[in-house]
């Protein structure tokens, strides 16, 4: 509960001392003793409901009243100090915690009566003040229609604000009884008041809205007050009987009469006070004095500032014209001290023109950057917007629009475009050796469907939008390479193009510096080919070594890198054997006079080893001891890496995961298909896609769908379905952890045992007999299992209750539970022991 001043506003009452006497926690205890006294639903009831009970005088109350052996639940924002025979708990009730943890201790009862004396702690250090007194009533009843037994009693304070009448109405929908009443113990200051509701109707479907605050309140909503309808027109204003505006509770305002002379809203002040006083204040008012004695106060004035609630359309005037005057004698600025100023404004001469042109000028500039700003960070903001979709997988780097600029767009810090243009680039690159050659700039259009203009602006526009396409389409890819383990050796494999698969690594990309700038020679030389954007888009700093082809031996870029190393320099015929399988493919492609054709699903398992493998040289051998180290045979390296390719019995291990691949094995198998038809089959449209200079985004999202459809037989469909079925069945990691630590404790056990054994066995001084039966009892001593040690359960009763942690001189395994529950349990056991018998 808020933290009372004891001293303010007599609160140090009969009724504060009084509690003192008696013991209870707060003086509201009276309130709950002198309803009960008028309505007497506290000596009926076995089950309560406190809600918002802090301190717990309601409780305690409670405690006296009803019969012995009744169920009382406390709930709070605030601690609740334990009181016997009730239990209590902490919790928001407007929450769903609250409700469940309320459902938890009722379990199937329900209660008789519902108490309510929430009060919402606006303005100090609460959490929960959100909820103004009507919404929190709202809540509360909520609770009620759940809890409350039919026939059941609710009792709530409400405060006589406008939203009384809707909550009354609400109450006369669900109860039989409504009656609200104000008990002596509640202050008359205060404008809360008592609603006891009678005879719950428990209908079986209660409407929402009935409950929820916002259709309940939405009609009265009247957030300011029309104080200029109350003043000049109060004949006509109609008089809602809403009660007191919402933290209003104060019937009869007064205001001194010298604060309406000196305030900037008299209207207000004469639409919401009662009356405007000229009694003195104790320190006393100057300016109260002096207005008291003008002889502008006329008795006139002096009687409509009595009863302002009373005055009409003509005495308000009155009022202000008074107030007028009687500014000006004080000398407060007025609307007339205003014009006049204007005037005596208006006679300074004229601004010079150009002076005038030039401040004209300013505050266009500077409203123009700040309307340029404001698109600035709108555009920045959609932009994070687009990434974190992007992220989230909501949306392809397509869906960016076209304005897009990013963090290195046009005019921002990181701006990537141009940076090969400055000479500290330059001076950079000569450091290792690069010259990065200007491409004259061609007029490329990016294929993205932009607008097609071809002046230097809309291409620099592209450029920078291709640039930050593939900033922003490498960052997703990092990023789904981080938390995506398939993506990740998907990636890897396709990179690895060339079978230099080494296996998924975090630094796969990071080779050696030395290596990149390697690559980074050679491609300056096919910078020609190159589209015109990435060269300017700094290519240099964005280069990706894989990129570049294999060169003209077949060998991929490493491989290649590899075998120009001095020491193979000297090692003639290096090449041989793939210039001749070059010859060889050349040949077949000449043959099938196409490029080059797709591969076949079922070579799930490629065969590209052999270009690799085809790398050493087959005189390495001759040269082994000149170099120094030992160069592996050409064959022993391919039975190694075969071995693994292979079953047993020497034919190839290929492992069919998809039901195309199934497919076309059972069609090569049954003859229905030759090799040569694979290779025929190759030859599709999906082959022939150009798909120079476009972008790697576009390219993987096209990969997804830009491929041959297989037939599939539903045979080689069940097929697969029975080999995932058989992948699937078995053990998950976890479970076959748990079998192996089961297994190596059962052998640490036998190991244990045997030794025991032994020992036993070696006892010279044992009989044979002896020796037999203790080994026997040693045995069985290991086969038995080590009982658990029981639960043991506590009631959460006597000096248990409510406490958090182990209860006193409770060893071992234990479990709270409240006494109802070992009861029931108890019962339930009785009633599974009689049904067996
Ligand atoms: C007037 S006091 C209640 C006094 C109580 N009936 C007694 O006898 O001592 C109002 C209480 O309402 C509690 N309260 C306010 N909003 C609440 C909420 N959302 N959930 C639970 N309690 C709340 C406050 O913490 C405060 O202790």
């Amino acid at each position: 509960m808020a933290i009372q001043k004891k001293h303010g506003k007599g609160r140090l009452d009969k009724w504060y001392k009084l509690a003192k006497e008696k013991g209870y926690r707060a003086r509201a205890a009276f309130k709950l003793i002198q309803l009960n006294k008028k309505y007497g639903f506290l000596e009926k009831s076995k089950v309560v409901l406190d809600l918002c009970a802090a301190p717990g005088s309601w409780c305690q109350v409670a405690a006296e009243t009803m019969p012995a052996n009744s169920i009382i639940i406390g709930v709070d924002l605030s601690p609740i100090k334990p009181i016997p025979k009730v239990i209590t708990f902490q919790s928001d009730i407007t929450t769903e915690k609250c409700r469940a943890t309320i459902r938890g201790h009722l379990k199937t009862w329900k209660a008789d009566t519902v108490l309510h004396d929430g009060a919402p702690n606006v303005g100090t250090a609460w959490v929960q003040d959100s909820f103004n007194q009507a919404e929190l009533v709202l809540h509360s009843l909520k609770l009620a229609t759940e809890f409350l037994v039919e026939g059941g009693t609710f009792v709530t304070k409400v405060f006589r604000s406008k939203d009384y009448n809707p909550l009354l109405w609400v109450f006369n929908q669900l109860f039989a009884k409504v009656e609200a009443t104000k008990p002596p113990s509640s202050r008359n200051v205060s404008a809360e008041i008592f609603v006891v509701c009678r005879g719950f109707k428990a209908p079986k479907r209660i409407d929402p809205k009935l409950l929820d605050p916002r259709s309940v309140f939405e009609d009265l909503a009247d957030p300011t007050p029309n104080n200029e309808a109350k003043v000049y027109n109060p004949e006509v204003k109609k008089r809602k009987r809403d009660g007191y505006e919402e933290g209003d509770y104060i019937q009869f305002k007064e205001i001194p009469a010298s604060e309406f002379i000196q305030t900037v809203d008299p209207i207000a002040i004469l639409g919401q006070y009662n009356k405007l006083g000229f009694d003195q204040p104790k320190n006393g008012d100057v300016a109260l004095a002096a207005l008291d004695k003008l002889p502008e106060t006329t008795e006139e004035i002096r009687n409509c500032c009595a009863d302002l609630k009373v005055l009409g359309r003509k005495e308000f005037k009155l009022l202000l014209k008074w107030r007028m005057k009687v500014r000006e004698i004080f000398g407060f600025p007025t609307k007339k001290a205003a014009q006049e100023a204007a005037e005596e404004v208006a006679e300074v001469e004229p601004m010079d023109e150009e002076l005038q042109i030039q401040e004209d000028l300013q505050k266009l500039k500077e409203k123009e950057s700040s309307k340029k700003k404001r698109e600035r960070r709108r555009e920045n903001e959609k932009k994070q917007k687009e990434i974190v979709r992007m992220q989230m997988n909501m949306t392809a780097p397509m869906d960016i629009g076209m304005e897009q600029e990013g963090p290195r767009g046009e005019g921002a810090m990181f701006r990537l475009k141009g940076i090969d243009q400055t000479p500290a680039l330059s001076r950079l690159a000569k450091g290792k050796m690069i010259v990065v050659k200007e491409a004259p700039k061609k007029d490329h259009d990016s294929g993205l469907g932009s607008s097609g203009e071809t002046d230097d602006e809309s291409d620099e526009d592209g450029d920078l939008l291709e640039t930050e396409l593939d900033a922003l389409y490498d960052e997703y890819r990092v990023r789904k390479m981080e938390a995506d383990a398939k993506y990740r050796a998907k990636k890897a494999r396709q990179e690895h193009d060339d079978d230099e698969w080494e296996g998924v690594s975090a630094d796969e990309k990071g080779d050696s510096d030395d290596e990149e700038l390697e690559g980074f020679e050679e491609s300056s030389d096919e910078d020609d080919d190159e589209p015109a954007e990435r060269k300017t888009a700094g290519k240099p700093l964005l280069r990706d070594l894989d990129d570049a082809p294999s060169d003209a031996n077949g060998l991929s870029k490493r491989a290649a890198n590899f075998f120009k190393q001095g020491i193979f320099q000297d090692i003639e015929g290096l090449l041989d054997f793939s210039e001749e399988e070059e010859n060889e493919d050349e040949d077949m492609a000449n043959a099938a006079a196409a490029p080059k054709p797709q591969e076949a699903p079922v070579t799930a398992t490629k065969s590209k080893k052999s270009k690799a493998k085809a790398a050493p040289p087959s005189k390495e051998a001759e040269d082994e001891e000149d170099c120094g180290f030992e160069v592996v045979k050409k064959d022993e390296d391919e039975d190694w890496e075969e071995a693994e390719k292979r079953t047993k019995d020497g034919r190839p291990n290929i492992d069919i995961i998809t039901a195309e691949a199934m497919t076309l094995a059972q069609q090569l198998a049954s003859g229905e298909k030759t090799s040569y038809d694979l290779v025929d089959d190759g030859f599709t449209k999906h082959a022939f896609r150009d798909r120079d200079g476009l972008p790697e985004w576009f390219l993987d999202d096209e990969g997804k769908h830009d491929k041959p459809h297989r037939p599939i037989t539903k045979a080689a469909a069940a097929a697969i379905k029975e080999k995932m079925r058989a992948y699937n069945a078995r053990p998950i990691k976890k479970v076959a952890e748990a079998r192996a630590r089961k297994k190596f404790k059962q052998a640490q056990k036998l190991e244990k045992l045997k030794k025991k054994a032994d020992i036993v066995a070696g006892d010279e001084g044992m009989s044979e007999k002896d020796k037999a039966t203790s080994i026997a009892k040693l045995i069985s001593a290991a086969g038995r299992k080590q009982k658990r040690q029981p639960i043991k359960v506590v009631k959460a009763a006597g000096t248990n209750r409510g406490i958090s942690g182990r209860p006193k001189g409770v060893k071992g395994r234990y479990k709270m539970v409240d006494p109802r529950m070992k009861k029931e349990m108890r019962a339930l056991k009785r009633v599974s022991k009689r049904k067996s018998r």
